[in-house]
C-alpha cells in the first residue's frame, strides 16, 4: 500500500541532500491535530548546512516542492513544514487495498517465517483454573494471532504445571483419602479439595510435608504407582482445562509442560557443574546471582529433586534446539518477574547469547469488584463459571433487545465470551484492573459488545444496500469529516498491528477498533448511506465495507468472533 510517510520522506530528500532518507524519516512527526497537517517536518537539523534560520529554511523549501498528487497542501509554519494528505488519494489507496486484500488487510510477511514461540496459559494441574489465569490465556492467544498475521511461524505452547511438590501432596492425599469415582465425577473440584485438605492437615502434622516430598521424589525416580497416579490426574485435569479452551476457541501446538523436562534436567545440571556455575549449600545446589543483584537460583534440593527454575532452564534449551526460535515469549504474571530474570541470567552466564531472545511478557492482576462474582467453594473464582455467567447474562440482554434474533444461544456465546476477552485486552498489560460485570457486558461505551454490535450493524446495512464489492467507486465523494476520520483509522490499521507486535500489546488493536466503531457510528448517524444518489451510496457502502472488514480482523486478532447479526 502506498505509504504517505515515505512520500513525505522522498519529497524532502529531493530538495535536501544533507540528510539520508532514514534520518529524514526519523524526524517526521505526526502533529497533534489534523488541522496542523498529517505529517510535519522540523527543519532545525538543516540550519547548519543551509546557514539560515529555521523559519527561513522552511519558507524557502515550500515553493520548491511544487504540486504533488499525494499532498493537497504543503505549508510552512515557523520552523516546521506541514504536509496535508490529499484526501481523495488517501481514500482511494486505503479502500482499494482493503477491497483487494479483505481479511488479509493489515497482514504482512515481515516475519519472514521466523519462529516465534508464545508460551501462555500454563495452568497448574490439580489446582483450579481460575480468573487469574484468564489474562495469560487471552493475552497469549492474541499475541499468537498477531505474530502469525505478520508472517511469523508461531508456536503456541502450554507449559502445564504438571510437576513439582504439589504432585507429591496430591499423591499422598489421594492415597489417604481419595476415591477414584468421586474424583472422576468432578475432577478439578475434588482434586482441589484433596489439595486443600492436605495443606490444612500439614499445618498440624508437619510430617505430612515430608511424605509429600517423598512422593514427589518417587515420581521423579519413576515409581510405577506414583507415575500412574500422576498420569491419571494430569489427564482428567487437562480434560477440564480443554473445556475452557474450547469455549475461548483456543488451541495449542504443544502441551509440553514441566514434567516433559524431567529427563532433560540432568544434562543442564551437568553443564552448570562443568561451567563452574553451581555452588553447593547445605547439600542443595544453586547458582549465585548476587553479583547481578538477585537472590540465588535454586537448581536442585538436597534430596536431589529439581525445581521450577531447573525445569524452565531445561525447557528453554529444549526449545532452542527443537524450534531454533527467533523469539521465545513467556506470557506470565508480573509476580514472576524475578523468576524469569534469574533463570534467563543463568543461561546468559552459561554463555548463550540466545538468552536475550527469551522474553518475559508480564501483566498485572485482575481483582474482583466487591460482590460481582459469586464464588463457589471458598474464594476461588473459576474461569469456566465466569465465562458461563457472561454467556447467560448476554442471553438475557439479547432477549430484551432483540428477542427474535436467530441463533440466539450461539450469538450469546460469541458476545458473552468476547466481552470478557475484550475487557482483558482493553488496557496496557501491566496495569492491574478490576473486573466489573456491568462494564464488561454493556452494549454501550468502549466494550466488546459495542464493537461487535457495530460490526453486525454494518453487515445488515451492506445487505440492505445490496453492496457489491465489484462496484467501481468514485472515492472523491467520500469527503465529509466523518468519512475522512474513518478512512484515516483504516489506513492506520496495518501500522497499529505492527506496533502491537513490537510492544507485545494487543490493547493497541482493542483501542483502535473501538475508535473505528465510534467513528463509524458517528458517520452512520450523520450521513445517509442508502440514498437515492447511486454514486454516493456506492461510495458510502464501500467505506462501510472497509470499516466492517477492519473491525472483524481486529476482533479476530484479539481472539474474538464477529457475529453478522446481534
Ligand atoms: N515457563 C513458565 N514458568 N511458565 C509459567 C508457568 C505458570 C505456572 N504454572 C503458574 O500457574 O503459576
Amino acid at each position: 500500500m502506498l505509504n504517505f510517510r515515505e512520500e513525505v520522506t522522498k519529497l524532502i530528500k529531493s530538495e535536501v541532500d544533507v540528510l539520508t532518507e532514514e534520518e529524514i524519516s526519523a524526524l517526521i512527526e505526526v502533529p497533534p491535530s489534523y488541522d496542523m497537517g498529517d505529517y510535519a517536518f522540523p527543519v532545525f537539523r538543516l540550519a547548519k548546512a543551509f546557514k539560515k534560520a529555521p523559519p527561513m529554511i522552511a519558507e524557502e523549501l515550500v515553493p520548491k516542492f511544487g504540486d504533488n498528487e499525494y499532498f493537497e497542501r504543503i505549508e510552512n509554519k515557523g520552523p516546521y513544514l506541514n504536509f496535508f494528505i490529499n484526501k481523495g488519494k488517501l481514500t482511494e489507496v486505503t479502500l482499494n487495498e482493503v477491497k483487494g486484500k479483505q481479511a488479509k488487510y493489515g497482514s504482512s510477511d515481515m516475519g519472514n517465517g521466523k519462529t516465534v514461540i508464545v508460551e501462555y496459559s500454563s495452568p497448574n494441574i490439580a489446582k483450579p483454573f481460575h480468573i487469574g489465569h484468564i489474562r495469560t490465556t487471552v493475552i497469549g492467544n492474541s499475541l499468537y494471532k498477531i505474530y502469525t498475521f505478520l508472517g511469523f511461524d508461531t508456536i503456541a505452547i502450554n507449559h502445564l504445571g504438571d510437576y513439582g511438590t504439589q504432585f507429591g501432596m496430591l499423591i499422598s492425599a489421594y492415597k489417604k483419602w481419595g476415591d477414584k469415582a468421586v474424583i472422576e465425577s468432578d475432577p478439578i473440584n475434588e482434586l482441589l479439595k484433596l489439595y486443600v485438605r492436605f495443606n490444612a492437615e500439614a499445618e498440624e502434622h508437619e510430617e505430612l510435608r515430608n511424605e509429600a516430598r517423598y512422593w514427589f521424589k518417587e515420581l521423579e525416580d519413576g515409581n510405577k504407582e506414583a507415575v500412574e497416579l500422576w498420569q491419571w490426574i494430569r489427564e482428567i485435569s487437562l480434560k477440564e482445562f480443554n473445556k475452557v479452551y474450547d469455549m475461548l476457541n483456543i488451541k495449542f501446538d504443544s502441551y509440553a509442560g514441566e514434567s516433559f523436562y524431567s529427563d532433560k534436567m540432568p544434562a543442564v545440571i551437568e553443564e552448570l557443574k562443568e561451567k563452574n556455575l553451581l555452588k553447593e549449600s547445605d547439600g542443595a545446589f544453586l547458582v549465585d546471582l548476587e553479583e547481578h543483584g538477585m537472590p540465588p537460583a535454586l537448581i536442585m534440593k538436597s534430596d536431589g529433586s529439581t525445581l521450577y527454575t531447573t525445569r524452565d532452564i531445561a525447557a528453554a534449551f529444549y526449545r532452542k534446539k527443537n524450534y531454533d526460535f527467533y523469539k521465545n515469549i513467556y506470557v506470565v504474571a508480573s509476580q514472576q518477574n524475578l523468576h524469569f530474570k534469574a533463570w534467563m541470567k543463568v543461561i546468559e552466564l552459561m554463555g548463550y547469547e540466545w538468552a536475550n531472545d527469551c522474553v518475559h511478557i508480564p501483566f498485572g492482576m485482575v481483582s474482583l469488584e466487591e460482590g460481582t462474582l459469586s464464588t463457589r467453594k471458598g474464594r476461588v473464582v473459576f474461569l469456566e463459571d465466569v465465562l458461563n455467567t457472561a454467556v447467560k447474562n448476554t442471553l438475557n440482554i439479547i432477549n430484551e433487545r432483540n428477542p427474535n434474533l436467530e441463533n440466539k444461544e450461539e450469538v450469546a456465546k460469541q458476545v458473552g465470551i468476547g466481552a470478557v476477552v475484550f475487557q482483558e485486552l482493553f488496557n496496557q498489560r501491566i496495569k492491574d484492573y478490576v473486573f466489573s460485570w456491568d462494564r464488561t457486558l454493556s452494549f454501550e461505551g468502549e466494550t466488546g459488545p459495542y464493537v461487535q454490535y457495530t460490526h453486525a450493524r454494518i453487515s445488515s446495512l451492506l445487505e440492505r444496500g445490496k453492496f457489491n464489492i465489484e462496484d467501481n467507486v468514485n472515492y472523491n465523494l467520500l469527503n465529509t469529516e466523518e468519512e475522512i476520520n474513518i478512512t484515516r483509522l483504516l489506513y492506520d490499521f496495518p501500522k497499529i498491528v505492527v506496533d502491537s507486535m513490537e510492544k507485545n500489546e494487543p490493547y493497541f488493536i482493542t483501542r483502535h477498533i473501538v475508535e473505528i466503531a465510534k467513528a463509524y457510528n458517528k458517520f452512520y448517524n450523520s450521513c445517509p448511506i442508502i440514498t437515492d444518489d447511486i454514486e454516493l451510496k456506492k461510495a458510502r457502502l464501500m467505506l462501510s465495507f472497509g470499516a466492517k472488514t477492519v473491525i472483524k480482523t481486529g476482533l479476530e486478532l484479539l481472539g474474538m468472533e464477529a457475529p453478522e447479526r446481534m
